[in-house]
């Protein structure tokens, strides 16, 4: 799919919207919710392809998984009701389904193939066969990559110092660790988002995290029980908005119900930090889950400097916080985010490559980039590419809407595997004028 792209709005985005719920929430809640006895409901869940992935795999675990609307229902008969999927399950483009099922299958008593796509198949495996096989999990990789083979093993405690920073490593990690015959301590390189432990904490899980977050203790679980759910909006997702509304002149949004997990509010931190007017109102929480409602309106952005400390924080809106900083009145620095060469594409390169086509400043460093927002934009290139990367494709819809020129979207579709409806959303905080033009 081929997209044209919408170019400079001249009244700016207005409206208030909720984007869909959070993908990492989403996968967890389900994957738990499997886990626990009783009925699990989750509102608000993230109808997108990787979240789908997780629930089709789950369906062929055995377990009975029902919709309506936008909630799911899961019919939970605990995680001794799991049985051998029929056929290697296809993880499809998600590295969180992989990573976190892989964790949970290395305990049970059953064999488990998993493929997955081209892109999902050259991300890197071993962060988490090396962890789990020091707990006695029997584990195939394909030179390190997918397909994995999972021979689930009773498994003894860990007591693991990460040498990343990943929550999905981590997860995967608690997920077997649950399993375990004694309790179990994972120590992390830096605090990474920590949805599952506060999940489980609901669903009835002994977890203890220390007080600075960097360590975590988790005792074999008693058995989980179901819950309800309510999924805040994804914070990822807003920040395509966030990020839009910051740099087109006369803009205004307000986005509600937005998840304000410290663990997820990096980006917030660094758009207030290069000037942006954001504020947050009506906070609270629920599930463990802070939340609240952001406004934010157009503002001059000032360059900035991240390093590696705030990384795990901002992951996935990096390539967002580069175009940030490419309309910012000075040179801004990000470095100590090598990671990103490992998510769906190579982030660092593929946010290089097509934000240079607009004529923007960026220079490519091994674990990151320099971007000087002064050099004024020029269209070399209207043929932008997502690489098949859903945050790559939405960061250059944003783009363009500081662009003049005619610009196309190469393979736009991929935004279904976390914000389906993407375009629809951005279209209704654009005037009607400036759709039909
Ligand atoms: O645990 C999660 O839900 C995620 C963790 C991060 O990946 P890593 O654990 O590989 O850093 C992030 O990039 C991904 O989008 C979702
Ligand atoms: C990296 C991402 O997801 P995953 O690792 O689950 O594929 C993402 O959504 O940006």
């Amino acid at each position: 799919m081929i997209m044209q792209l919408i170019l400079k709005p001249q009244q700016g985005l207005h409206g208030t919207i909720q984007v869909p719920g959070d993908k990492s929430i989403s996968h967890r809640a389900l994957i738990i919710g499997a886990m626990g006895l009783g009925t699990t409901t989750i509102h608000n869940f993230l109808f997108s392809q990787d979240c789908l992935t997780t629930l089709q795999a789950l369906k062929n675990f055995g377990v009975d998984i029902s919709q309506n609307n936008e909630t799911v229902i899961i019919h939970g008969q605990g995680l001794q009701s799991w049985h051998a999927p029929a056929h290697a399950l296809d993880m499809g483009n998600s590295g969180t389904t992989t990573r976190l099922l892989a964790g949970l299958l290395a305990g049970r008593p059953f064999t488990t193939t998993l493929i997955g796509d081209q892109s999902l198949s050259q991300r890197p495996m071993q962060r988490i066969q090396q962890p789990l096989q020091q707990m006695g999990a029997v584990i195939h990789l394909t030179h390190g990559h997918l397909p994995m083979t999972i021979s689930g093993q009773p498994l003894h405690s860990l007591c693991y110092q990460m040498p990343l920073a990943s929550a999905q490593v981590k997860s995967a990690l608690i997920l077997a660790a649950l399993q375990a015959s004694d309790t179990s301590t994972i120590m992390e390189k830096l605090p990474t988002r920590d949805h599952t432990e506060r999940l489980l904490r609901q669903f009835g899980a002994h977890l203890t995290t220390s007080d600075d977050h960097y360590k975590i203790n988790i005792q074999p679980a008693h058995q989980l029980q179901g819950q309800t759910i309510q999924i805040p909006a994804d914070l990822s997702s807003a920040a395509f908005f966030l990020t839009a509304a910051s740099i087109i002149t006369h803009s205004q949004l307000q986005l509600t119900n937005v998840g304000l997990n410290p663990t997820r509010t990096g980006f917030l931190k660094v758009l207030q930090r290069m000037g942006g007017q954001i504020k947050i109102t009506a906070q609270s929480q629920e599930n463990g889950e802070p939340r609240g409602n952001l406004e934010i309106s157009a503002a001059k952005l000032h360059p900035i400097t991240i390093t590696a400390t705030e990384i795990p924080n901002i992951i996935d809106e990096i390539p967002l916080i580069a175009l940030l900083a490419a309309t910012a009145d000075g040179r801004s620095k990000i470095t100590g985010a090598g990671e990103l060469r490992v998510k769906e594409t190579d982030r660092i390169h593929t946010t290089v490559e097509e934000l240079s086509k607009l004529g923007i400043a960026i220079t490519e460093l091994a674990d990151g980039f320099i971007i000087d927002g002064r050099q004024p934009w020029s269209v070399i290139n209207p043929h932008l590419d997502s690489h098949g990367d859903h945050r790559i494709g939405m960061m250059l819809a944003i783009a363009a809407l500081k662009c003049s020129a005619p610009l196309h979207l190469k393979n736009a579709a991929v935004v279904n595997i976390s914000y389906p409806n993407f375009f629809q959303d951005l279209n209704n905080l654009l005037s009607q004028e400036e759709i039909s033009s």
